[in-house]
Order: structure tokens, then sequence, then C-alpha cells
């Protein structure tokens, strides 16, 4: 088995986790990629050897990988997606962040859901993602025009609203006058568009939600839709400028180009170990059921 390892940081936190998958993976003859980032982290804090192999980008990760194993929060999974891209090659994210939603596995029962990963005892949960075409081009879309949480657009150096023309299919649905627009998939729908009032939606429905950020309209409220749905922009404010968001990476939009958001051909393979479902993760993530009164 060979598996792909990724982190964004290193606290004094990640060492019991990294010694734990280490000396796991070593014992069981898996053979382990390091991101060469990471690995510098690792070699400076002494916490690994400087034996590994590395790779540094998305052309190095091959179908001879099995897994690429994501250390951290729900942000460091989003960069390993951009890490991954189409390539099929499932993501286990082991939380050493703060909530990590995405993030499955706990640090405190590291071995025993790595021995899981051997045993090829888990399943796969394919993630629907959104991509985007600007027009006019806007370079820095290009590169990594995917996300798996959603495509935000929103107002930028102004508290002045802005307007959000929207079609579906190219039939008008509404203008929307608000700080924002989140088109969301079923993975974002537990993050900023929850925050803004939209309904969760189980990863593997087919839909995406379209969640207006603070609408100054009592009416505007949280939309699902097919998602083969094409998708219209057209944003208008005070600013020359607006900002698009993909996940966590931002790029400003001239006013009045063409927004175009579509599913993309292909899915990122989620890792779901047996016992940490998605429904479990609500409950203990979101803390459903905490209220002791039933
Ligand atoms: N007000 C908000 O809730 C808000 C605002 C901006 C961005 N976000 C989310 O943050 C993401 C980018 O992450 P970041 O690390 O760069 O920002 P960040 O550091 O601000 O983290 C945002 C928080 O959102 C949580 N989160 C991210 N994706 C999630 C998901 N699918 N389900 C549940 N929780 C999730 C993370 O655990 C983290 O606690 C965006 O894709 C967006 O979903 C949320
Ligand atoms: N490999 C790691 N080792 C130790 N701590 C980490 C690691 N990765 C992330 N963290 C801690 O978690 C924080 C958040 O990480 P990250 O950006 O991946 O997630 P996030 O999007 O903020 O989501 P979450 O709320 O799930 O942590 C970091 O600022 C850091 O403190």
């Amino acid at each position: 088995m060979k598996v792909a390892i990724y982190g964004q940081y290193y606290q004094n936190s990640t060492e019991p986790i990294i010694n734990d998958i280490f000396v796991f993976f070593n014992k069981n003859n898996v053979e382990m990629v390091i991101e060469s980032h990471f690995l510098l982290m690792l070699n400076e804090k002494k916490i690994v050897e400087n034996k590994y192999k590395t790779f540094t980008s998305h052309t190095e990760l091959d179908s001879s990988f099995d897994m690429l194993i994501s250390i951290g929060g729900d942000g460091t999974i989003l960069r390993a997606a951009t890490l991954v891209r189409d390539s099929g090659i499932p993501i286990l994210g082991i939380n050493a962040g703060r909530l990590g939603f995405l993030a499955t596995v706990q640090k405190e029962n590291i071995a025993e859901f790595m021995q899981f990963v051997i045993d090829r005892k888990y399943t796969i949960s394919k993630r629907a993602l959104l991509s985007l075409t600007c027009s006019p081009t806007n370079e820095s879309i290009e590169e990594i025009n995917f996300a798996m949480n959603e495509i935000t657009v929103s107002r930028k150096d102004t508290t002045s609203m802005i307007t959000i023309d929207t079609y579906l299919n190219d039939e008008f649905l509404n203008s929307y006058w608000a700080d924002g627009l989140i088109i969301s998939t079923p993975t974002g729908s537990t993050g900023y568009s929850l925050s803004c009032g939209g309904p969760i939606l189980t990863p593997d429905v087919k839909s995406l939600l379209i969640t207006p950020i603070a609408p100054h309209n009592l009416t505007a409220r949280p939309l699902v839709v097919p998602d083969d749905t094409e998708i219209r922009l057209k944003v208008s404010g005070r600013e020359e400028n607006y900002l698009v968001s993909l996940d966590s990476r931002v790029t400003s939009v001239k006013n009045e180009s063409i927004l175009i958001l579509k599913k993309t051909p292909f899915q990122i393979n989620m890792v779901e170990i047996p016992e940490e479902t998605f429904l479990k993760t609500l409950r203990s993530k979101l803390l459903w059921g905490q209220d002791k009164r039933n």
C-alpha cells in the first residue's frame, strides 16, 4: 500500500499524531510519500527522519497512490483536494485542527482507524464539486478551477451591498441585494452556507444550494436546486470589483463580468471509516443530541 501524507502546519500537538501514524504504517510496510514542505517542518523539529520520498505538486500524485492522508482541520482538507484534483485518489482526514468536520479520524484512536485503512475496511463518499467560468477570463481562477465547499460572491472595499442577478438554466431567478451569494455543494452545506441560514444536505444529495448572505429582503431564502443546473451570475455595485471565492481561495472580479457555475465532471473521493459516518459527525461536531431534556 502507498499513501501520500499532507499537512500545512506543525504544532507540538502534531507530534503524537505523526508518531502514531508513522509507527503504525512502518510496522505494516505501508509506503509513505510526504508533501515536501510538511516533511521539512517535521525534519526541523526532528520528528521524522529525512529518508522518505516527497511530492511537491498534484502532477506527482498518480494512480500508484492508494490514498492521501490529510493531517489538520477542514482548511487542510480543502487544500488536499487541490492536490488530488481529478486523480480519484481518496482523501482521509485526521483531525489535528479545531472543528474538523470533514476530517473524520480523531487523534485519540489513530491506530484503530489506520487498521481499517490497511484492511481496506472503508467506504468512499463521493463529493460533488463546483467549477466556474468567468467572462472576461480571470487567470487566477483558471489554475485550480473547482470548489468542494462553495463558490461565493461578496462585496469588496465597501459596506455597500451588491446586486447579484441570478439565472438558472438561462431563466431569471432573482436579483439578490445582499452582502453576497453562496452557491454551495452538499459538502459545503455545513460550512459558510449553514452560518447564513442554509439547510444541511447529506453528501450524496444531488443538489446545489443558493444561499444569500444577509439579503436586505425578508423573503429571500436559501434555495435548493438540482446539481445539473447551470447557474449564471452578474454582479453590480458601487465599487468596481467584488470578491469571488472558491473554498479558501479568493480573487477579485470586475463588475458586470458573467460568472457561470456548474458541477464538475469529476468528484472528490472522501474515505469514510466504519462508525465515523456523516450522521454521526452531525451529532458529535454540531452537538446534536446535547440537549439533555430529551
Ligand atoms: N461565517 C462562516 O461560517 C464562514 C465564513 C467564511 C468561510 N467559511 C468557510 O470556511 C471555508 C474555508 O475554510 P478556511 O479554513 O479557509 O477558513 P477558516 O479558517 O475561517 O475556517 C472556517 C471554519 O469553517 C469550518 N468548515 C469548513 N468547511 C466546512 C464544512 N464543509 N463543514 C463544516 N464546517 C466547515 C472549519 O472547520 C472552520 O472552523 C469556506 O469554504 C467556508 O465554508 C465560513
Ligand atoms: N498538522 C497540524 N498539526 C497541528 N495543528 C494543526 C495542524 N493542522 C492544523 N492545525 C491547527 O488547526 C488550525 C486549523 O487548521 P486548518 O486551517 O486545517 O482548519 P480550519 O479550516 O481552520 O478548520 P478546523 O476548524 O477544522 O480546524 C490551525 O490553525 C492549527 O492551529
